[in-house]
């Protein structure tokens, strides 16, 4: 065990939910946010996105005090529902994770396009074979037990969190309140209605919510934290600090340029809007910012993913041989896994029209499974302890949590929920078999029809891709 020393405290941790945080998102904000909406839509989001956001935060930050026995954020599935929920959570965790990689790539690879023009599209079968090394390259680096150390990651936060205040500073002084104020409401004539400003508040709500993915970082480092208290307090400043952050990089631009303009820009936003404000070298600052902050993300985002099928192979959910380590102490089947799938996306996305957006929704969709999960098990815990003393309020605070992410996946993300069961297909047949192997019998009842739901939702999603219906 390590020494009380060596333990994480929450200064450095809550510099890490920030970081885990930040990888491609913030960069390419501006514009992803002014084809979704106007100004005052777009602020409405933001305290919407910001209110849940924070829900789930503190139902985070709840339990790990109260269950501080349980480790990992899919362990409250199976604890709070048994097995097969756990088994549903890890896997649209390990699924969020490395579909979060496959939209890095495609930022990584227009940011360098900033530089090498031939890049520019970062979803042409160039960028996407140069991309495809670089994934794999990270996974051997993985798979010889390089891990990001402390004092990388320094040096990664500081070179991605610098060119993003230097861009907040520059912004807001050139802020002109009369661009800002033009088209508050967006382009419409007459009075303002709920109808007017309803669907950019909706058209918002994924990209914000994948911004935000990476903040139960400290739970899963809670074990490592001086205390729980600690991880969980991180959760809560971090979150505040992130929202403070993004709806500043978001919301200044519009001070600066009219939203045609925001709309038009390429992407990265960020690297042009600023490079319009200050000229060349700033365009070049931006984008180094952005392929360091990208690289130190992937690089941890190839573990993770990797550990959570290890913990779950650890926890008898699916086949043991995922949590083998090999002698650098990686583990190398599940590894070479989440690579593998990382691939076969990126190959999709040669063929996706808004690539990044494609990828970024599905990473969203994939991990709104696993945080509702969450709030689920916090509703279930705080009602059956609700004599002991603010529990009431946690009760509420869950239900908040569940109802925001339930909107929010019913409103802006169900055809992106409908692809990720394509990709259960596969880990429910690993949970069956190692359920038999464990057990000596396959499904439950239960198990079985929620199986049978997710099939055939695949099947269909199947069927309705090939017919067009479900554009990429
Ligand atoms: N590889 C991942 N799972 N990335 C998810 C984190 C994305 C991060 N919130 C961002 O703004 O870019």
């Amino acid at each position: 065990m390590a020494s009380q020393s060596h333990k994480i405290n929450g200064v450095s941790l809550t510099a890490l939910v920030i970081t885990t945080a930040i990888g491609s998102g913030i960069f390419a904000l501006s514009s992803d946010l002014a084809i979704a909406a106007a100004p005052g839509a777009a602020l409405i989001s933001w305290a919407i996105v910001g209110f849940g956001i924070l829900m789930l935060a503190a139902c985070l930050n709840n339990l790990l005090n109260k269950r501080s026995d349980l480790e990992g954020i899919f362990a409250y599935g199976k604890a709070g529902f048994g097995p097969f929920v756990g088994f549903i959570s890890g896997w649209g965790y390990w699924m969020s994770a490395w579909l979060g990689n496959v939209a890095f790539a495609t930022v990584f690879m227009s940011t360098l396009g900033y530089f090498f023009p031939i890049f520019q599209r970062g979803n042409s079968p160039l960028s996407i074979l140069v991309a495809s090394v670089i994934a794999w390259l990270l996974t051997l680096l993985v798979n010889h037990g390089v891990e990001s150390a402390t004092l990388m990651n320094t040096i990664i936060t500081v070179c991605k969190l610098i060119p993003i205040f230097t861009f907040i500073v520059v912004a807001i002084v050139l802020f002109n309140g009369h661009i800002f104020t033009t088209q508050f409401w967006g382009n419409f004539r007459g009075t303002l209605t709920l109808g007017a400003i309803a669907p950019q508040i909706k058209s918002s709500l994924m990209i914000m919510m994948f911004v935000f993915v990476g903040i139960e970082g400290a739970t899963i480092m809670a074990s490592r934290a001086k205390s729980r208290k600690i991880a969980g307090r991180a959760t809560l400043i971090g979150v505040s600090c992130l929202l403070f952050i993004y709806a500043l990089a978001s919301i200044l631009p519009y001070g600066y340029l009219s939203r045609a303009e925001l709309v038009q820009m390429k992407q990265p936003a960020m690297v042009f809007i600023f490079e319009k404000m200050v000229g060349q070298w700033g365009g070049s600052f931006i984008s180094i910012g952005i392929l360091v902050s990208i690289l130190g993300a992937w690089l941890s985002w190839t573990m993770l993913p990797a550990e959570t099928l290890g913990m779950m192979a650890e926890q008898g959910l699916i086949p043991k041989g995922f949590a083998k380590k090999n002698k650098h102490g990686a583990p190398t089947l599940a590894l070479i896994t989440t690579a593998s799938m990382v691939q076969v996306f990126m190959i999709v996305l040669v063929f996706a029209e808004r690539a990044y957006e494609f990828a970024y929704s599905l990473c969203t969709a994939s991990i709104v499974v696993c945080y509702a999960i969450v709030a689920a098990y916090q509703i279930k815990y705080s009602w059956q302890n609700r004599g002991q003393k603010g529990n009431r309020l946690q009760l509420l605070i869950g239900v908040a949590a569940l109802m925001f992410q339930l909107v929010v996946i019913t409103l802006s993300g169900l055809q992106y929920l409908f692809i990720c069961l394509v990709v259960y297909v596969p880990g429910i047949i690993l949970y069956a078999l190692t359920l038999k192997q464990n057990t000596g019998q396959y499904l439950n009842r239960l198990e079985w029809s929620a199986s049978v739901l997710i099939v055939s939702g695949a099947v269909i999603t199947v069927a309705l891709m090939i017919m067009g219906r479900i554009n990429l």
